[in-house]
C-alpha cells in the first residue's frame, strides 16, 4: 500500500500551490490525486481566449443548480476538471482581495488571516499577474472605460492591485503571459516548471484519479480511497495529513461521503455517521450577476485578452466598507440567459454584467443520495434574502450600465439595447428581467466555512483544521467565511500559500504532523 506524507486532493487552484510548496523539502513526499487529466500540451486548455469553449465540455464537472424560485434555475457550474482546477478554465481576473475583505475573515472568527497578515502572501505567488496587455487593448473596451468614468464619476484605475478602492474602471490585472496568451494558471506557475524537469521526485501526481471517501481510524483521517481511471480502486496512506483541496463542490461532497457532516441528513440517507459536523455544506457563497446587451453599429476590433478585459466598480452606499456594484465589460453579446426568454442574439454587440460584491443571500450544498457518483445538490438560494438587498442592487446595476451606454464616447459604438430593452423600466420589471436571466461568475465557496470555536457551523479552525477531528485540513474555497469583494482566484492561491506555511509550522513543532 503506497504511504505518503501527505496526501493531497485536488491539483486544482490551492493543491497545486500546496502540492508545489510542501516537496520544496525533499524529503517530503506527496500524492497529489487530481480527478481529470493533465494540461501540458493541451492548448484549449492553455490559450486564455479559448477558456469559453471548455465550459460544458469533457474537462467539466458541469453542477447544475436546484430549482431558484426568485432566480434563475437553469444556471449550469463550471467547475475544471483539470490539472489547475478552475484556474485551468477561468478567465484568470487576478485581484488581491481588498484589506477589508481579510479583515471581515479574522471579525468572523479567522485569527490570523486579517489583511496585514496576508499581504506577504501575495508577493509570494508564482503566476504571472499582469495588466491586459497594450495589444490586447480594445478599442471598445477603451471607450467604455472612459464613458464609465464620465458617467458615473469614478476613477480610471491602472493596476487594481496598487492599492485598495472602493469605486473606479479599468483594465483588469490578469495571470497571463500576454506575449502567448498562455495562462499562468496554479499548474503552469507551480507545477510544470517540476514536471518538465524532474525536479520533484517526491512529488507523485494521479491524474485521471478520483477521491471518493476518506480513511478514517477513530477521529484521525489516516487516508483516502480513490479510484483510478482503469476502474481500479486503492488506499493512499498519509503518515501526517491529507489536505482537502478539491474546491467549494467536491471538498464538502467527500466530507459528507466520508460520514463527516450534519448527522440527521447523513443517517436519513444511510450514510454511518463518523463525526456530526453541521457546517459541512452550509454557506454556498457565490457572485451573481445579471446582465445587459447592446446591438453594435458593426463589427468590434478582435483584439482582446479574453474578452471581458475591463471592469467597473461603484460605491452606491457611503457607508459600506467596499465597493457595493462590480461590472464586467463584455466584448461580446452575451445572451445565453436572456435568449430562453425569447430575445435574440445580434450578430454584434456588447454587454455589462453588474455583479454584487457582498451577496446576502446564503444557499446550501447537500446529498440527495449515498452514491458518491450522484452530483450534490447546489441550492444556491439566489436573491431569498429578506431584505431583497441582493435583487435591489442588480436593478441599480441595469440602471447605471444604462448611463453609461448613453455616455460618449461608448454610446456612438451603440446601435440599441437589446435585452432587456429600454421598454423595462420600472423596477419590478427591471428586477424580474435581471433575476430571470440571472447567472454566476463562477464563484462558489464558503461551503466549509473558517471560524472561531464558538462558532457551530465552522468547519474549520483558523488554522484550516478539520474541527473534532485531526491529521485532515482543507484549503481552498471552500473554507472562505465570506465572499470577497473582487474576483477569489488571488485570494484562493493566498489560502494555498497561507496553508503550506501552516502545515510546515506544524510539522516542525508537532511530531508526526498536526495534533
Ligand atoms: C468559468 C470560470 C471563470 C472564473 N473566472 C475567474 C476569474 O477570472 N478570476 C477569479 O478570481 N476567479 C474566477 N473564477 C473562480 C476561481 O477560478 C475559483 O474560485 C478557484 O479557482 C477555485 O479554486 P479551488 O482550489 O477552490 O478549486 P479548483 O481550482 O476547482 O480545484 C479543485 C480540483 O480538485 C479536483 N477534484 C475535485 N474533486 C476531486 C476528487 N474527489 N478527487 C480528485 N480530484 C478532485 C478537480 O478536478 C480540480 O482540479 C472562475 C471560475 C470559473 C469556473
Amino acid at each position: 500500500m503506497p504511504t505518503y506524507d501527505y496526501v493531497i486532493v485536488g491539483g486544482g487552484t490551492a493543491g497545486s500551490v500546496i502540492a508545489s510548496r510542501l516537496t520544496e523539502d525533499p524529503d517530503v513526499r506527496v500524492a497529489l490525486i487530481e480527478g481529470g487529466p493533465s494540461d501540458i500540451d493541451r492548448p484549449e486548455v492553455l490559450t486564455l481566449r479559448r477558456w469559453l469553449g471548455l465550459l460544458g465540455g469533457e474537462l467539466d464537472y458541469d453542477y447544475p443548480t436546484t430549482e431558484q424560485p426568485r432566480g434563475n434555475s437553469h444556471i449550469r457550474h463550471s467547475r475544471a476538471r483539470v490539472l489547475g482546477g478552475c484556474s485551468s478554465h477561468n478567465t484568470l481576473i487576478s485581484f488581491k482581495p481588498l484589506p477589508t475583505d481579510w479583515d471581515e475573515w479574522e471579525t468572523a472568527g479567522a485569527l490570523g488571516w486579517n489583511a496585514a497578515a496576508m499581504e506577504p502572501y501575495f508577493a509570494k505567488l508564482r503566476n504571472n499577474v499582469v495588466p491586459v496587455g497594450e495589444r490586447d487593448r480594445n478599442a471598445v473596451a477603451v471607450d467604455f472605460l472612459e464613458a464609465a468614468t464620465t458617467a458615473l464619476g469614478v476613477p480610471l484605475v491602472e493596476g487594481f492591485n496598487k492599492r485598495p478602492f472602493t469605486e473606479g474602471a479599468g483594465f483588469f490585472d490578469l495571470a497571463y503571459h500576454p506575449e502567448t496568451n498562455k495562462r499562468s494558471s496554479a499548474s503552469v506557475a507551480y507545477l510544470h516548471p517540476h514536471i518538465e524537469s524532474g525536479d520533484r521526485p517526491n512529488l507523485e501526481i494521479l491524474l485521471e484519479t478520483w477521491a471518493y471517501r476518506l480513511e478514517l481510524d477513530g477521529d484521525r483521517v489516516t487516508g483516502v480511497h480513490v479510484r483510478t481511471a482503469d476502474g481500479a480502486e486503492r488506499l493512499l496512506r498519509a503518515e501526517r495529513e491529507v489536505l482537502l483541496c478539491a474546491g467549494a463542490v467536491d471538498t464538502p461532497r467527500l466530507l459528507l461521503h466520508s460520514g463527516i457532516g450534519p448527522a440527521a441528513d447523513l443517517t436519513e440517507l444511510g450514510i454511518d455517521v463518523h463525526h456530526d459536523l453541521p457546517g459541512v455544506g452550509e454557506n454556498l457563497l457565490d457572485h451573481p450577476e445579471s446582465v445587459i446587451v447592446w446591438e453594435t453599429n458593426g463589427p468590434i476590433p478582435e483584439n482582446s485578452a479574453m474578452d471581458s478585459d475591463t471592469g467597473l466598480f461603484v460605491r452606491r452606499d457611503p457607508k459600506s466598507k467596499g465597493p457595493d456594484l462590480m461590472f464586467h465589460f463584455y466584448q461580446v453579446p452575451f445572451t445565453d440567459n436572456p435568449e430562453r426568454l425569447g430575445y435574440e442574439r445580434p450578430e454584434h454587440g456588447v454587454s455589462l454584467t453588474p455583479n454584487i460584491p457582498k451577496p446576502h443571500s446564503r444557499g446550501r450544498l447537500y446529498l440527495t443520495s449515498s452514491d458518491p457518483e450522484v452530483k450534490p445538490a447546489l441550492d444556491f438560494r439566489y436573491f431569498t434574502d429578506e431584505d431583497d438587498y441582493d435583487a435591489r442592487t442588480l436593478v441599480d446595476g441595469i440602471r447605471a450600465a444604462r448611463e453609461v451606454a448613453r455616455t460618449e464616447p461608448l454610446a456612438g459604438w451603440l446601435k440599441r439595447e437589446v435585452c432587456p430593452g429600454p421598454e423595462v423600466t420600472s423596477d419590478e420589471d427591471v428586477s424580474a428581467y435581471a433575476r430571470q436571466v440571472a447567472h454566476t461568475v463562477y464563484h462558489p465557496a464558503g461551503t466549509c466555512r473558517m471560524g472561531g470555536s464558538s462558532d457551530e457551523q465552522a468547519v474549520v479552525d483558523p488554522e484550516l483544521r478539520v474541527r473534532g477531528l485531526s491529521g485532515v485540513r482543507i484549503a481552498d474555497a471552500s473554507v472562505f467565511p465570506t465572499m470577497p469583494s473582487v474576483n477569489p482566484m488571488i485570494g484562493v492561491l493566498m489560502v494555498g500559500e497561507k496553508a503550506a506555511d501552516l502545515i510546515r509550522t506544524a510539522t516542525t513543532t508537532t511530531p508526526g504532523g498536526v495534533a
